[in-house]
């Protein structure tokens, strides 16, 4: 029930005083999180610098409080405040910080949903923090249907600054298959941002797999989209279940309403990418943390966004892709869980690092508990990585996991049959190769390092370290 004083702004009718949160940015995640917050119960006020937004967000939200300014929606707000803003990463978060600040009180709580970079999220707390304000990092997952039914949740800030809005977020988040809320703070600060950034990298990871196994099935295995839809959906109902694997075999049976062909078969190859990706596999190096799959999407869809080029070089230079004889489905299957837990065991390690840098003391098992509802990534196999990290907090890697080593084990011949066929047939499958050769990589007692060291030493005196005793050690490799 809308309660309070109301102002006449325009064709907008305010009720002062009476909401118990506010959205800021009424696109695709707002307008729906906010539907989502008014079926728990909120009255919620909304604001958007689009007037249309503003007026859609009246028709679908019940209860709503549309507002024609920052200002009218601070005065809808019961205090303390709480403001939740949806709006793209960046500029429009640091100018409505800005704004926003100087109007809030000690006590009042200011959001930022979406998408932002964690070391921005770092900076803006402190400001916040300066100002007596309390402020979240919240990760969000889960699309447009996440954000109206239930996202994965994943909050960064001090425990006192989430206390009071923990519980709407709770509710409003996904349930994961055994009813556990998929909401969680993971940390202070930025450490929500971060967590939610390794989720789009594993997310990237995952998809790129996922695009090479339906392209290399296609281009060498000889198969039809219909019998890809199938293939897909079988997988699905097994070990590889995921939401990414729901929607690829929808995106295979559908059809293209204006040519009736495959839909595939008209959209261009060639992706985007707004950032979080790239971040990931950024920050993943600058903690010196290997994510090779994870870099190699956000190089795959740079190599595709290269799509003109491509099509000079297929014709100046192209490449005969020979069929294969051997039927590589079920071998497809294990590449395709191998790498997974590849890409899964990366960000895994990413986060945990990223928590040592950042004295965050992140738990891993809680991130685990809550991607296994409402999120883009929430997949069959983060049951497996929940056992494995309540049995082993501390675990270096997934992969050491024996349950999860002998998923690996068991998937092994046919994960390298396919990297193999797939570079004997010339189609390019590099986020399967990477996690290759990271699987290999990780449990190589010895590898070529020895050769770098003294190369480094060789041309740049930088030293190095001997098998036999510790210490850094330079040879004279010219003699004398
Ligand atoms: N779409 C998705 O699947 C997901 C998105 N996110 C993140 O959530 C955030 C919002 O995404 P999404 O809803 O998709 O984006 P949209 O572009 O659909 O919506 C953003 C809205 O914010 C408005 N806006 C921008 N600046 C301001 C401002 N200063 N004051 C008020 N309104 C403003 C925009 O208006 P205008 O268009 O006029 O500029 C637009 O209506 C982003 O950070 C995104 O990365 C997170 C998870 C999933
Ligand atoms: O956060 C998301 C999903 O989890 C957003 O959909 C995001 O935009 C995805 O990243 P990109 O646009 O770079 O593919």
């Amino acid at each position: 029930m809308v309660q309070g004083n109301s102002t006449r702004t325009g064709a907008e009718t305010t009720a002062v005083g009476s909401a118990d949160i506010a959205v800021l940015g009424l696109g695709v995640m707002g307008r729906n999180l906010a539907a989502n917050l008014a079926d728990h119960g909120a009255v919620v006020a909304g604001y958007d610098l689009d007037e249309g937004r503003r007026g859609a967000f009246a028709a679908q939200v019940g209860n709503a409080v549309p507002c024609a300014s920052v200002e009218e929606l601070l005065g809808a707000l019961k205090a303390p405040r709480t403001i939740l803003m949806m709006v793209p990463a960046g500029a429009p978060v640091d100018e409505l910080t800005a704004a926003l600040l100087p109007r809030l009180s000690p006590g009042d709580v200011l959001i930022d949903g979406g998408n932002s970079h964690f070391r921005d999220t770092n900076r803006r707390a402190a400001l916040a923090a300066a100002a007596g304000v309390r402020f979240v990092g919240l990760g969000v997952s889960g699309g447009e249907e996440g954000a109206r039914r239930g996202p994965a949740l994943m909050a960064g800030g001090d425990a006192e600054a989430l206390a009071p809005v923990a519980p709407l977020l709770a509710a409003i988040a996904a349930r994961a298959p055994d009813g556990e809320s998929c909401f969680a703070r993971v940390g202070p600060e930025g450490a929500g941002h971060f967590v939610k950034m390794i989720h789009n990298g594993i997310e990237y990871a995952d998809m790129q797999l996922i695009a090479e196994a339906y392209h290399l099935l296609r281009e060498i295995g000889g198969c039809s989209y219909e019998r890809l839809a199938d293939i897909f959906a079988e997988w699905n109902g097994g070990e590889l279940a995921s939401y990414l694997m729901e929607i690829t075999t929808d995106i295979l049976r559908t059809k293209d309403g204006e040519t009736g062909a495959p839909i595939l078969e008209v959209i261009r190859d060639a992706a985007g990418q707004k950032g979080t990706g790239h971040w990931a596999a950024t920050t993943a190096l600058e903690l010196g943390m290997p994510a090779p799959t994870i870099a190699e999407a956000v190089h795959a869809r740079c190599l595709s966004a290269l799509k003109d080029e491509r099509v000079r070089a297929a014709e100046a230079l192209a490449i005969p892709h020979v069929p294969s004889t051997e039927d590589l489905v079920a071998s497809v299957g294990d590449a395709l869980l191998s790498g997974r837990i590849a890409v899964y065991a990366q960000g895994f390690a990413v986060i945990a690092a990223g928590s040592r840098q950042f004295g965050w003391d992140v738990d891993l098992a809680a991130v685990a508990r809550i991607w296994r509802g409402g999120c883009i990534i929430r997949a069959r196999l983060l049951d497996r990585i929940l056992t494995a990290l309540n049995r082993a907090p501390e675990l270096p890697n997934l992969m050491l996991d024996p349950d999860i080593a002998g998923l690996m084990t068991r998937g092994d011949a046919g994960f390298r049959r396919v990297v193999a066929a797939a570079t004997l047939a010339a189609v390019p499958v590099p986020a399967m190769a990477s996690a290759l050769s990271y699987w290999d990589g990780y449990r190589s007692g010895r590898l070529w390092a020895n050769m770098i060291q003294a190369q480094r030493d060789y041309f740049g005196a930088h030293g190095y370290e001997r098998t036999d005793r510790p210490g850094m050690v330079h040879t004279e490799w010219k003699g004398a």
